[in-house]
């Protein structure tokens, strides 16, 4: 199995550019990133090529966080706002080559707040097309994001269904699904033909792979079995703080 770390929780007290050194140096095949914004486009395109590693994936900018936004994109009356986060995503997807794009729904809830998300995220897909990019979404628990829009992958399922375009799938963190659904194997492959991205931690700690509820070696065992052979998302928060990559050698 190939790896991609997650440098919103991996090196996340580093500098971007620094941080995708030290996940080469860790031996990650890929990065992928939360909100990347604060940091030169070109110094973060350099580090990638001096190390060539990929940039798997970036957030859209979550709004005001200091008024609890996590996210715009369904939230009805502020479609200025999300699709300005798109097209600020889009331009700095598109600097550093980096595939997909994660974009955050928001807290919101009813049928407005659906056509919200399906509106933005056919303007998205549309932009993005023109890149190459594809646009993910993704369900959060309703531990960690209560009242997150997005919340299971049936309605994941039901929202790309409704946006109908191709190049807009679902990002499936085992993590979140484990904690609201369960049946992970049988929904990776039941969901594997509109799956964009995986990502893994522990369940419950959201700590190293390795531990916790998840086996992942069978789940690996499984997606290789389906085929899968994309670099998978270790998006965990590092147990006692530092980065310790040692895991990445059971697999
Ligand atoms: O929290 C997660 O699982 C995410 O992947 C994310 O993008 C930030 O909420
Ligand atoms: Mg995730």
């Amino acid at each position: 199995m190939k790896f991609s770390a997650n440098l919103g929780f991996l090196w996340n007290d580093q500098p971007l550019p620094e941080a995708i050194k030290l996940a080469h140096q860790a031996g990650y095949a890929a990065v992928e990133c939360h909100w990347p914004y604060q940091f030169d486009a070109d110094e973060v395109k350099n580090a990638l090529h001096e190390t060539g590693l990929q940039m798997l994936g970036l957030n859209t900018d979550r709004g005001d966080i200091s008024k609890g936004d996590n996210g715009l994109s369904s939230i009805p009356g502020r479609e200025v706002e999300a699709r300005a986060a798109i097209d600020q995503a889009i331009v700095y997807a598109s600097k550093i080559n980096a595939l997909n794009i994660h974009v955050m729904a928001g807290f919101a809830s009813g049928e407005e707040a659906e056509k919200t998300f399906i509106d933005n995220l056919q303007y998205a897909a549309d932009q993005a097309k023109t890149h190459n990019i594809t646009i993910l979404i993704e369900p959060l628990n309703h531990y960690d994001a209560p009242n997150y829009f997005l919340q299971t992958s049936a309605q994941a399922e039901d929202i790309l269904q409704k946006v109908d375009r191709s190049n807009v799938k679902l990002m499936f963190d085992c993590y979140h699904l484990q904690i609201m659904e369960g049946d992970i194997c049988r929904r990776l492959e039941r969901l594997m033909p509109i799956i964009g991205h995986i990502q893994i931690a522990s369940v419950p700690a959201r700590s190293e792979p390795n531990t916790g509820e998840l086996n992942y070696h069978y789940i690996f065992s499984k997606l290789e079995a389906l085929g899968y052979s994309a670099p998978i998302g270790a998006e965990y928060k590092p147990a006692k703080g530092s980065v310790d990559s040692s895991w990445l050698a059971d697999f």
